[in-house]
């Protein structure tokens, strides 16, 4: 038989074996995605790392929609957000120890933390050359793929102790910028023609800074500023967002550090999670050619209907950056990101766009509620500008959900810490109710 015949035939099999009817979600009360009836999330598990917040439980029975709230070890991310814009400083390298320790650090202990980074951001030799040897355009792919070297060149890979899983956590939230930056360099060079350029880490920079210094040499102090408040929007969403559950998921058997990440980035590259920035500027290109009217409401919501009856754009049905799992009136990060994509439009001349963003945005929400009519509010998620953001400081599409990777890394890394410390750990093995019948085996040559 012909290869392509074989898997045509097989493939055809895998159309009748993976049919499962609905009903039996409900006959057996599956929590389908682990979400409960009302769409909350089935409780798994407990933290003192992140709390995502959008909605509040009614006595009695039901959700009550409320603006979205995000606290990193209990503090409100728009105050260290606020302050860190304020202070005229940078934040990550704030908010990487406040995630891995639990405390805000004084001075003295950011800039040793500070130095701490930065003496680890250079790469081995061999994972540098590995990097610019790799095949392939995806980065989320060659990050993965460099993640699982450093296993190698740990002299202590599958040491779970705490020292070690902490000076882990530090080495991989410093050789993230790194791994990221040379990859691109070396997709820029390899599919673009362009000089290959592999710069070092330089000190005394942050990691926004030295990762733009390490992917383009010249930056200006807000694209930097910019970069680094990304970061920390970024940087952790709780133990439920699907790649940091894959993390705590693979972490729960005791496999080694390089691997549970390697799996979380993974997630974060589909399209319905990290991936969902490229797909939102993906969809929003698409947008600026299928409408004539930047500024028509009736032009826009016609298409918006066509998207949500899978009859135009990707046809899945789904408007990206819109929508989320525990959010509902708001998505503090995109709102923060909102304000800043207004400033930097203004000051890049990009203000059309922006409008028209905006009202994409509206009207996507207008128009969930009204072709969906399921009841669910939704709003625009961290998503939906960060492209858009990046875009404007100059930064190229291949490397935007790396970017995100770049920060989750940190909460990845707390969370990691947290499964594999707290006193009542156990394996994460949930249930799967099998559906289908005993069958009595037939030998070969009788079939
Ligand atoms: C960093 C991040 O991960 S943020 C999320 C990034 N992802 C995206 O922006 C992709 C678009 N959004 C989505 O696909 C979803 O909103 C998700 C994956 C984020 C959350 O999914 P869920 O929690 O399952 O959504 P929810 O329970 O609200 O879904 C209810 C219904 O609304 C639909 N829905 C939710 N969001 C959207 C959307 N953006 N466009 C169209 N339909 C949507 C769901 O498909 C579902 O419909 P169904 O009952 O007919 O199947
Ligand atoms: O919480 C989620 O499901 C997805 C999300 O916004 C994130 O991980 O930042």
């Amino acid at each position: 038989m012909k290869k392509e015949y074989i898997i045509y035939k097989l493939s055809e099999e895998m159309k009748s074996c993976t049919k499962i009817d609905n009903e039996l979600f409900q006959k057996y009360d599956v929590k389908r995605g682990l979400r409960n009836e009302d769409g909350t999330g089935v409780l798994v598990g407990l933290t003192k790392i992140g709390n995502v917040v959008g909605y509040e439980r009614i006595p009695g029975g039901g959700l009550q929609p409320i603006p979205g709230k995000l606290f990193y070890r209990g503090y409100d991310v728009e105050d260290l957000v606020h302050s860190t814009i304020k202070e005229k400083r940078f934040g990550f390298e704030e908010v990487a120890f406040l995630l891995l320790s639990g405390r805000l650090p004084d001075k003295e202990e950011l800039a040793g933390f500070l130095e701490l980074l930065n003496d680890n951001m250079p790469l081995e030799q061999k994972t540098k050359m590995n990097i610019l040897e790799l095949e392939g355009s995806d980065i989320m792919n060659i990050l993965a793929r460099s993640v699982l070297e450093l296993y190698t060149f740990d002299p202590k890979p599958d040491d779970n102790s705490r020292d070690n899983l902490m000076r882990q956590s530090i080495e991989l939230i410093s050789k993230f910028p790194t791994i990221i930056a040379y990859a691109y360099n070396m997709l820029r060079h390899a599919t673009f023609g362009r000089s290959l350029h592999i710069r070092h880490p330089q000190e005394n920079l942050s990691i926004a800074e030295n990762f733009l210094f390490m992917l383009k040499k010249d930056y200006t102090e807000l694209e930097a500023r910019t970069l680094d408040l990304l970061l920390v929007l970024q940087a952790e969403h709780g133990g439920g967002n699907n790649s940091t559950f894959t993390v705590r998921v693979t972490s729960s058997t005791g496999t080694d550090t390089y691997s549970a990440i390697a799996a979380g980035i993974g997630s974060l590259k589909g399209p319905l999670h990290g991936g969902a920035n490229l797909q939102v500027i993906d969809m929003v290109h698409h947008l600026k050619e299928k409408i004539k009217d930047w500024t028509n409401v009736d032009e826009i919501d016609t298409y918006f209907t066509r998207m949500l009856n899978k009859e135009a754009y990707d046809k899945t049905g789904l408007i990206y950056g819109i929508g989320h799992a525990v959010y509902t009136i708001s998505d503090p990060r995109a709102l923060l990101l909102k304000e800043l994509a207004r400033d930097l439009a203004k000051e890049k001349g990009r203000d059309k766009e922006f409008a028209f963003l905006e009202l994409l945005e509206d009207r996507a929400i207008t128009m969930f509620a009204k072709v969906k009519n399921n009841g669910k509010t939704v709003s625009s998620n961290v998503d939906f500008y960060s492209g858009f953001v990046y875009e404007m400081i100059g930064l190229p599409q291949e490397i935007y959900t790396p970017l995100f990777a770049m920060a989750r890394i940190v909460g990845w890394c707390a969370h990691r810490n947290e499964e594999l410390n707290f006193d009542g750990k156990r394996i994460i093995r949930p249930a799967y109710k099998n559906v289908l019948d005993v069958a009595e085996y037939v030998p070969l040559k009788k079939r």
